[in-house]
């Protein structure tokens, strides 16, 4: 298996704050891959460490193969396999979207494809903009565009840093879809991202970090599977006013009016005696399901307790 993105005892101080911790992690060739974690965990940091947007604080960082180092000019080799899609829009805000993806191939030595120029502008969208310099975009279409930039000279490696922030919901959808296209026809990616639904849905492969360190790392469907716990939703036939104090070992959330109860329930505890439980406290039960745990569990685990989280075995790391 070649391997696209190696990150071996990575860390970044600054001033005094450690905020990469000795991560490592490596992205195998081919996969979408989640790099995870709460405000200011290190994610942003990381990756500017890839890009050479800040410099290795110490560790190493290799892209298929090639070194990123301390020296931008001597990194070159790794920075063209790169396609980097940052937070923030980093582009001469004057110049035209045409302008700016035409030039764009040549920072990094290689010509433009004008079929593949054709064919991003066509799949995000845009034509209509073509002529607008960048600083009169929208939101939506400053987004699709920086996309569209990290694309354009073909790069091996895709990193998107929260690629769907302030994305309107049919626009995030088409994001994703032209995402998984791209990585279906052979570009890796590694993503952040605060939804985790969409994370669940993309990536094969998530690492979580807190606190600049590395609390998990596996299979998506593996790390769902080491949380023993699954939510009880029930419908009520008669709205609760108040959740009684006996459910608040469960977690309990009212939804719809106070006729729909979420319970989360620990391996452990019997979904029959539980809505024996609730029968007895007076609800009055019209239906019920159970769903087992989702990636946004595994999340909340791991980031609120990183002490609880290794002791208790739920880190995986691979
Ligand atoms: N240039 C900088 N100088 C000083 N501190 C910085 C700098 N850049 C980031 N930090 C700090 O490093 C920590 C990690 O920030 P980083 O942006 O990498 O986190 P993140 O996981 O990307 O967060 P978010 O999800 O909010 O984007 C934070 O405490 C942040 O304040």
């Amino acid at each position: 298996m070649t391997v696209a993105l190696d990150i071996v005892d990575l860390c970044k101080h600054f001033g005094s704050q450690l905020v990469v911790d000795h991560l490592s992690f490596r992205v195998e060739a081919g996969e979408i891959f989640g790099l995870l974690g709460p405000n200011g965990a290190g994610k942003s940091t990381t990756i500017n460490m890839i890009a050479g947007g800040c410099r290795i604080g110490s560790g190493a960082i290799h892209v298929f193969g090639q070194p990123v180092l301390r020296s931008a000019s001597r990194s070159r080799a790794a920075r063209c396999q790169l396609g980097v899609m940052h937070q923030e829009l980093i582009a001469d805000p004057f110049f035209t979207i045409h302008q700016a993806l035409q030039l764009q191939p040549g920072f990094y030595g290689t010509q433009l494809d004008p079929h593949w120029y054709a064919h991003i502008v066509e799949r995000l969208a845009l034509t209509p903009y073509l002529h607008k310099p960048v600083n009169h975009l929208s939101g939506g279409t400053k987004r699709r565009f920086m996309l569209a930039k990290a694309l354009i000279h073909k790069p091996a490696l895709l990193i998107l840093d929260e690629p769907s922030a302030g994305v309107d919901l049919e626009l995030r959808h088409s994001l994703w879809q032209f995402i998984r296209d791209v990585n279906r026809s052979g570009t890796t990616v590694l993503l952040t991202t605060h939804y985790l639904e969409e994370a669940e849905q993309m990536c094969q492969r998530v690492a979580i970090l807190k606190q600049g360190r590395l609390v998990a790392l596996d299979a998506t469907e593996r790390l769902k599977q080491q949380i023993q716990q699954r939510q009880l939703h029930v419908r009520l036939s008669r709205p609760l006013r108040a959740i009684p104090s006996a459910l608040m070992p469960w977690q309990p959330q009212l939804s719809s009016g106070g006729r729909a109860l979420q319970l989360r329930l620990p391996a452990e505890t019997s979904v029959c005696l539980l809505l024996t439980q609730l029968q007895q406290l007076g609800l009055d039960i019209s239906d019920f399901d159970t769903s087992g745990p989702s990636l946004e569990d595994v999340f909340l685990h791991l980031t609120r307790d990183v002490a609880s989280a290794k002791t208790t075995g739920v880190l995986h790391v691979q």
